[in-house]
Parts: structure tokens; sequence; C-alpha cells
């Protein structure tokens, strides 16, 4: 059997005192693409910033192509941050940069290339996302889904194996996001990266990726294909695909007194 790219083993972590993810398991294969899925604050950027390397697990072990990321050098680790490509939720630019500044930032941060080399790399990249023709814009010149497309740009500007996106859809109109989601797919078949995607947006990632791992409380309810999840009898699976206002994630907030009570201040 191959070595996952990406395997969570019995992790756990808090913040200070605050247990945050509790013995959480998966492995994702080399060339996969996996949907990390959950309500608000069930530790999915976590779970992503232990991939990166930027915390360590409070307990069990996170190994990348086989091993504990804890095992790794100083220089290991730099050349893991190297090999990965981060699309953050709001995709920021450097406003004071051009287009073609920003997407050959990581170029001239992390390699020895020459600016002819650069810019006609940025020239590449922006095409692959549909927008060359633009290098000398500023950001301000930008609409949300351009900006977004230029920092997708900017994050594969060095071929990465290990593709990371968080919410990469927030705050677009669905045009926009509809754009992007094409657009992630054909990067994630081109590069033949390992890609993992933090997202609420079922309807687009259902169609996008290989696998789904979702998190309730820090804990895995489910780790499987969109298809297995579909057809899922998990209450919070289900009220998660149909968004319903009620469910396993209660609309009412457990107030310790009742309406009359507070209002009358009667019990
Ligand atoms: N640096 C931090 N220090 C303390 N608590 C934190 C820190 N970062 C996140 N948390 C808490 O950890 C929990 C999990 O946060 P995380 O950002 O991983 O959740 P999430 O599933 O990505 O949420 P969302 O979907 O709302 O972005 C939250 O309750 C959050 O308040």
């Amino acid at each position: 059997m191959n070595t996952p790219f990406i395997e969570c083993r019995h992790v756990g972590f808090a913040y200070a005192d605050r247990p945050i993810l509790h013995d959480v398991n998966f492995t994702i294969e080399a060339g996969r693409f996996a949907a990390i899925m959950g309500g608000s604050g069930s530790g999915k950027t976590t779970l992503l910033r232990l991939i990166t390397g930027q915390i360590q697990p409070t307990s069990g072990s996170v190994l990348i192509k086989g091993r504990d990321l804890a095992s790794f050098s100083a220089a290991e680790l730099t050349e893991h941050r190297r090999s990965m490509g981060v699309l953050f939720q709001h995709g920021a630019l450097f406003t004071d940069l051009s287009v073609l500044d920003n997407i050959a930032f990581p170029m001239r941060e992390l390699t020895q290339l020459p600016e002819s080399v650069i810019h006609d790399l940025v020239k590449l990249k922006l095409h692959a996302v549909g927008l060359r023709g633009i290098e000398h814009l500023m950001p301000s010149e930008l609409s949300g889904g351009m900006a977004r497309r230029v920092a997708l740009a900017r994050t594969i500007a060095l071929d990465p194996e290990l593709m990371l996106y968080d919410e990469p859809f927030t705050g677009l109109d669905p045009i926009s996001l509809g754009v992007i989601a094409h657009l992630i797919h054909r990067v994630n078949k081109a590069l033949r990266s390992t890609s993992i995607m933090v997202t609420h947006d079922v309807g687009h990632s259902l169609q996008l990726v290989d696998q789904i791992i979702f998190l309730a409380h820090g804990e895995i309810l489910f780790s499987g294909s969109p298809q297995e999840m579909a057809q899922s009898d998990s209450e919070w699976i289900k009220q998660f695909i149909n968004g319903l206002p009620n469910g396993p994630v209660a609309f009412r907030f457990p107030a310790q007194t009742s309406l009359q009570e507070d209002l009358l201040g009667k019990k």
C-alpha cells in the first residue's frame, strides 16, 4: 500500500487548557482532494495549521509522506512550507504591490530565478486563471472575484505539491464563486497536487473533492466520499447538507431560565 501524503494519528490539540481537537484520525492519499467541513468553531482551521506545521499537536502525530512533522528539522520544516500553496479566506493580496509583483513575490523570496523568467512565469500563472494582461494593475483596481483569482495565481506560483484552501469561496458572488470553483478544479488536475479545502460550501465542494472529513466538536463525525456523505443517516450531516435551522445544532441557545421568568420575574 502507498504511504498516504498526510496522516493524522490520534491527533489532539488544545489552545492553553481549552481542548479543540480530540483523537482525530484520517489519511489523505497523494493526488487526492479532501474537504474539511463542519460547523463554526469545530476546529477546521486549527487542523490546517497542524498540517502546515504552524502549531504542534498536544497528543498524537501529523505525518507528511510517512514522517512525523515533529521530527522535521528547521530546514525540513521550511522545505515543507515551500512545497505548499495556501489560499487564505480572503486571498489577501499585498495592497501596495502590483498584480505582477504580488505573483512574483514567492518566486523572488524563495527562488534564485532571473527576473526575465519570473516575468514569463507570472504571465503563465495569470493565463492559468484567465487574467493574462492585468499584470500592471493594482489590487484596488480589481473586483473581488479577480483579486481571488490573482491570489490563486500567486498560490500556484511555485507549483506546490500540497494545496491548502481556507474557505476560498467566502464573500464571492455566485458567478465569481463558480469561476473560482472551476479554477480550483483545473489547478488541482494540472498540478496533480494533494489538496485540502476548508469550506462551508456543500454544493460546490461535493462536486470538486474525492473525500470529505466532517468535524463536529473537535471530533471526526464522518470521513468518506461525497456519495457516502450524501447517503449518511447522521442527523448532524443531514442538518449541515440541507442547511436546516434545527437539528443536533439547536436553533435556540439553551438559556438557564424561561422567557416567562426573564420577563415577569416569576417561576
Ligand atoms: N489562537 C487561538 N487561541 C485560542 N483559541 C483559538 C485560537 N484560534 C482559534 N481558537 C478557538 O478554537 C476553536 C476552533 O477554531 P477554528 O478556527 O479551528 O474553527 P473553524 O472550524 O475553522 O471555525 P470557522 O468555521 O468559524 O472558521 C474556536 O472556538 C476558536 O475560538
